[in-house]
């Protein structure tokens, strides 16, 4: 594709309704990983969109997180952070509990991770009730960083995330309404 065509990604992206449960609209971005064009578009645009919060390291939650995390830090020239699931760290974690679209998680980031006063971008690929980023944050904070701005690929702005995380100052690339 040529650099004058601009890619609609939110065609890449596919909706699943009732996945996991009845009631939820799953957004699936795993036509959008499946293009090279789409994944540089999306990595290009968030890095844009952070490019003036002077940031010096990323962190993202796993599973979906690490795979935008990874190549928009290589974009920025800035270390990854993983945030993970309970018992996956190998040396001492803070952990932090909070609320999902549907049921609730535990994170976990090595206590070592950060370097006081650092600025952390934490990224997402969807930007639901805000409760796991919420999450990174608070690990974020816990161990002396500053947290500069959250970026998602995806928003589903019913669910009021953008307002949870305002002090953030969320940016994301997709919005959809409607579940
Ligand atoms: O804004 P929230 O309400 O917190 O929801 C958004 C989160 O939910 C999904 O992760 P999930 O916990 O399903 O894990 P996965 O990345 O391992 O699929 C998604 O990747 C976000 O991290
Ligand atoms: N509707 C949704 N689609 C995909 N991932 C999600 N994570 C939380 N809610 C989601």
């Amino acid at each position: 594709m040529s650099s004058q065509q601009t890619i609609d990604l939110a065609s890449y992206i596919r909706s699943i309704p009732n996945f996991p449960k009845p009631g939820i609209i799953f957004r699936d971005i795993t036509p959008l990983l499946a293009s090279p064009e789409a994944l540089r578009e999306t990595v290009r645009q968030l890095a844009d969109a952070v490019r003036d919060r002077d940031v010096e390291a990323i962190a993202a939650a796993e599973a979906r997180g690490f795979l935008f995390a990874a190549p928009l830090a290589l974009e920025l020239n800035v270390g990854l952070i993983p945030i993970r699931k309970p018992g996956k760290l190998p040396s001492e974690t803070f952990s932090h509990t909070y609320t999902l679209e549907y049921g609730t998680d535990t994170l976990e980031m090595h206590k070592d991770a950060i370097k006081p006063g650092t600025r952390v971008l934490v990224v997402d690929d969807l930007l639901a009730t805000g409760g796991t980023v919420e999450a990174c944050c608070r690990l974020i904070e816990k161990a002396g960083g500053i947290v500069v701005g959250c970026a998602f690929v995806i928003e589903l702005t019913d669910l009021k995330g953008a307002e949870r995380l305002a002090r953030y100052r969320p940016v994301s690339l997709i919005k959809f309404s409607g579940g």
